[in-house]
């Protein structure tokens, strides 16, 4: 496991594991379901040996039969009371090693579910309530990767019993089962540490620990790592990372080469099948066994750090040393190749003393990094195997070990193999524990139900080992207070030196090595998995696997600088309105600089680290900002601007609906398109716009908008547009089906621009799905603003009305007309779906259940706005037609994508292929 073991380990097929074959009763997915009754009753049953075997209480999943609402039935969230649910629901599990714990603990999310009746009623009039809706196993909630020195054990147990997280129960705020301490109270646990302070665990929390065996939990963990993270496996050459995307179908057999104290090759085949086929006794242990001696370090990463320093030609005999300063050029061994680690010590008249500490300790890691990775690449080339995963203790993110150990497989395989390792990697022991807890759900979750967010619970500094935790909001922001006062300290961990060869290349010098530790010994390069079981791929996307969301990808160095500074000067704006938007109190602008401080922590990390939660794209940026909003308790910042801006633009659609009647077909599809472009320019988030809005009123700006659109657009496929929805000479095309309108931002945006064009797509027979966010970003309208427009809208508008009740969006309307006489036709419906997100960008796999059902039968989709249809999406292909629709209100952004300069028009229409 990651923890030293203190077992020895022994050498090449010492002893085979496998899972299949043993009939243990440890591990998750291969073991036959155990028996309720026995479970229920806490017995201990007997395996076919006789053995007992510990069945453990817990029971993860929530058992509603006889679930009653307490209380208030209209309140938002009201209280549930699971009569039948025992207080077992355990979402805590313990890798305990010698030198690091690790937990991975689950909680439990408060129902965010729309409760707006009339979003509700409209679902189910288009069947998409039930359709593809499954019964989920798992809740929603978090996955929450934690570590403790193993040392400072009191604080891992202060931290357990402060969140409550032996209980086993729902959160006790939620209501849910108000769990107070359960003695029998079982948590699963792997590591030496699991046995050794059982006793420990008993007596201060009252739990007892029930051990999993730590080979099956580290399969476990990765199995369940590769499969269901996205950006998991990544390689690591000459300093550079790089996400690798695994194949769900194509994953096994892999080789995990797991880097403890001593070191197993565990050959996986598929969940619960593997081999404990080789190892060494050559590993971490011994890295830093002889290290201590040798250097006087006190820990292992001292030891590490002085590598960073070191220059191993001193003590190390190279190639040319015996070649007298040449290339062995015949079998291909450059002058700079170690020929025999520590070899020049033989002749050097030296003592210990006379080398250098830093020299030894790099010596000595390259010595035992290149022996792994040269006998995992041996091991690979035995069993016909491509892939091998490193991990454990002696890896821990440290870029030059790696980087090492990718030269060695590098090399020794010509570049057949490649070494991969995986960011939770510290975390496959805690990982395969948790997924031990019998039907857990977990591991049927798809890629596209787990979102790895940033870490929000501080401390802030990127996820340095936990010190005592913060129970609520106040204790969060007191922290971050604290940490003014100490300055620069909340900035992202230690540095990692520039990447950049030393000109040698290759084999002999990997490049990543610079003056200070880059390690994640102490820092957690990972982020808090949020489960969201509801969550689908957007069924129109024309190919998964090639789909990327973000148009701009961060790891240009360049990008990641401007869009840095763009967030950061936004801030005292921000900061601004979301005080006043919480009514300017004390509480508010405390809560208001926490968030400034926080977010900037974040950023300053990502600056050192763009890669440090996986991928980074301009989108994840923008969410994050949200996301550290939303942690901060700032509900909708623009709530007010929002509102304002629906009045004034309500104000004026009548006119401008009268405008559009009296125009022709064809120029009103025209003027429909540049409104949707002109009312794009209200963005509260564009830097350039938020200052012409100081220069005159919302109509003002709209009408300046407006007069502007001369086309041809930057970007203009809007003849084709045309000609699919209008056809030309006599052709007249069938209209589209359905239409997904994918609409932006409140005011102008979304009553003069989106809601026109609704209309006329309705008015030709189409339905109209308008897909707006679940939750506030920006001045972005949400899923739950939009029928209040619609029916605003709708007093002045016979089609959208009808379409509207015809889509249930109108509870309340009159259902006759002005004369009396009832509707006769049957118009075609107007609804409005929540997207599942609470950003201005959409990563469209991972979209609410809703939106991917109402995608079903779409023949239409039309994305709005820059986050939503250049920041990303701009190169997305559908399997229907699509139509981006934006404003570009930034220079940059201008320049790269379009050539062109601010302000300038994206109408990108591309029909299904
Ligand atoms: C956040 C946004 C993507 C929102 O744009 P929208 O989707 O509303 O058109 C955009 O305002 C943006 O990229 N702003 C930052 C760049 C700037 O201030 O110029
Ligand atoms: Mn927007």
């Amino acid at each position: 496991m990651t923890g030293f073991k203190e077992d020895p380990v022994l050498g090449t097929n010492d002893m085979i594991v496998n899972k299949e074959g043993s009939g243990t009763e440890t591990g998750s997915s291969s073991r036959p379901p155990v028996v309720d009754k026995a479970r229920e009753e806490g017995q201990s049953g007997r395996d076919m040996a006789g053995n007992s075997i510990h069945r453990s209480g817990s029971r993860p999943q929530l058992d509603l039969s006889k679930a009653a609402i307490q209380g208030n039935f209209e309140e938002r969230d009201p209280t549930i009371l699971l009569p039948n649910q025992s207080d077992d629901i355990s979402h805590l599990a313990l890798d305990i090693g010698g030198s690091l714990i690790k937990l991975v603990y689950f909680s439990r999310r408060e129902d965010r579910s729309n409760n707006d009746k009339r979003t509700k009623t409209l679902q189910e009039k288009l069947g998409i309530s039930n359709g593809s809706r499954r019964s989920f196993p798992v809740l929603g909630g978090r996955l929450h990767f934690v570590k403790f020195e193993t040392a400072k054990i009191n604080e891992c147990l202060e931290f357990i019993s402060s969140k409550q997280l032996h209980c086993g129960g729902v959160d006790v705020c939620n209501g849910l089962l108000g769990a107070a301490a359960n003695n029998n109270a079982v948590i699963k646990a792997t590591g030496g540490g699991a046995y050794k302070f059982a006793d420990l665990f008993k007596e201060r929390l009252g739990v007892s620990l029930d051990k999993e065996d730590e080979m099956d939990c580290l399969v476990a963990g990765a199995n369940f790592l590769l499969k269901a993270i996205r950006h998991e496996a990544f390689t690591h050459m000459e300093g550079q990372k790089e996400f690798v995307q695994m194949d769900d179908n194509d994953l096994f057999p892999y080789l995990l080469v797991n880097i403890g104290s001593g070191v197993s090759m565990i050959k996986v085949d598929g969940d619960g099948k593997f081999e404990r086929i080789s190892g060494t006794n050559v590993g971490g242990g011994t890295y830093w066994g002889l290290g201590k001696l040798l250097t006087k370090c006190k820990s292992f990463d001292e030891l590490l750090e002085l590598s960073q320093r070191g220059d191993n030609r001193t003590i190390d005999m190279l190639v040319g040393d015996i070649y007298g300063g040449t290339d062995y050029n015949k079998i291909g061994l450059s002058a700079s190749t170690i020929a025999s680690s520590f070899g020049k010590a033989i002749s050097d008249q030296k003592e210990l003393e006379d080398y250098s500490p830093e020299d030894i300790s790099l010596s000595l890691l390259r010595m035992i990094s290149y022996n792994i990775g040269q006998i995992a690449y041996l091991n690979a080339l035995r069993f016909g195997i491509k892939r091998i995963f490193f991990g454990g203790f002696f890896i821990r993110g440290h870029a030059y070990t790696m980087d090492t150990i990718s030269f060695a497989v590098h090399f020794w395989s010509k570049g057949e193999m490649q070494a991969m390792f995986l960011r939770h990697e510290g975390f496959l022991g805690a990982l395969g524990a948790f997924m031990s807890y019998e039907k857990h759900g977990l591991d049927d979750l798809m890629v596209h139900q787990l979102v790895e967010r940033f870490p929000m619970g501080a401390p802030y500094t990127g996820g340095k080992i936990h010190g005592p935790p913060l129970g609520d909001l106040n204790e969060k922001i007191s922290w971050m207070e604290k940490f003014v006062l100490k300055g620069t300290e909340i900035t992202a961990p230690v540095p990692m030196a520039p990447s950049g060869t030393t000109g040698l290349g290759g084999f002999e010098v990997p490049s990543s090595k610079g003056a200070t530790l880059r390690s994640d010994a102490s820092a957690l390069n990972i982020g808090v998995l949020h489960l969201e079981p509801t969550l689908e791929v957007f069924p129109l996307l024309a190919d998964l696997k090639t789909y990327e969301p973000n148009t701009i990808d961060l790891s240009d160095h360049n990008e990641l600088e401007y869009w840095f500074t763009v967030l950061s000067d936004h801030m005292p704006d921000l900061v601004d309105k979301a005080v006043a938007s919480e009514g300017g109190t004390d509480d508010a602008k405390r809560r208001g600089d926490a968030f400034a401080r926080a977010f900037s922590a974040h950023l300053a990390r990502l600056m050192e680290e763009p890669a440090a939660y996986g991928k980074l794209g301009l989108a994840n940026l923008l969410e994050l900002r949200e996301e550290c909003l939303r942690e901060f308790h700032f509900v909708d910042v623009y709530r007010s601007i929002k509102q304002r801006e629906n009045e004034a633009s309500l104000a004026v659609l009548p006119d401008l609906l009268m405008e559009l009647d009296s125009m022709s077909e064809e120029t009103r599809l025209l003027t429909l398109i540049e409104g949707v472009l002109a009312a794009n320019i209200f963005d509260w988030g564009s830097r350039a716009c938020v200052e012409l809005y100081h220069k005159g009123t919302i109509i003002e700006i709209y009408r300046m908008s407006r007069n502007k659109m001369q086309r041809p657009w930057r970007v203009d496929d809007f003849d084709l547009f045309k000609e699919r929805m209008l056809g030309s000479g006599d052709k007249k095309p069938p209209p589209h089906k359905r239409a997904l309108l994918f609409v932006d931002n409140s005011g102008a945006d979304i009553v003069l621009g989106m809601l026109p064009l609704a209309r006329e797509l309705l008015r030709r027979g189409t339905e109209v799905v308008l897909v707006a966010n679940s939750l506030p970003a920006l001045n972005d309208v949400t899923a739950m603003e939009v029928p209040e427009i619609v029916a605003e809208a709708a007093k002045h508008c016979d089609i959208l009305r009808r379409a509207a009740e015809a889509g249930g969006l109108l509870v309340d309307a009159m259902i006759t007309n002005s004369d009396g006489s009832k509707e006769n036709s049957s118009p075609v419906p107007l609804i409005v779906v929540a997207n599942g997100c609470g950003s201005p960008c959409i990563d469209l796999r991972q979209v609410s259940s809703e939106l991917a059902a109402a995608a079903m039968e779409a023949d239409l989709i039309i994305l709005e706005g820059m986050g939503r249809s250049l920041h990303t999406n701009f190169n997305a292909r559908f399997r229907c037609d699509a139509l981006k629709l934006a404003m570009v209100k930034n220079q940059r952004l201008a320049e790269k994508l379009i050539q062109g300069n601010i302000y300038d028009c994206v109408c990108r229409y591309e029909p299904a292929n």
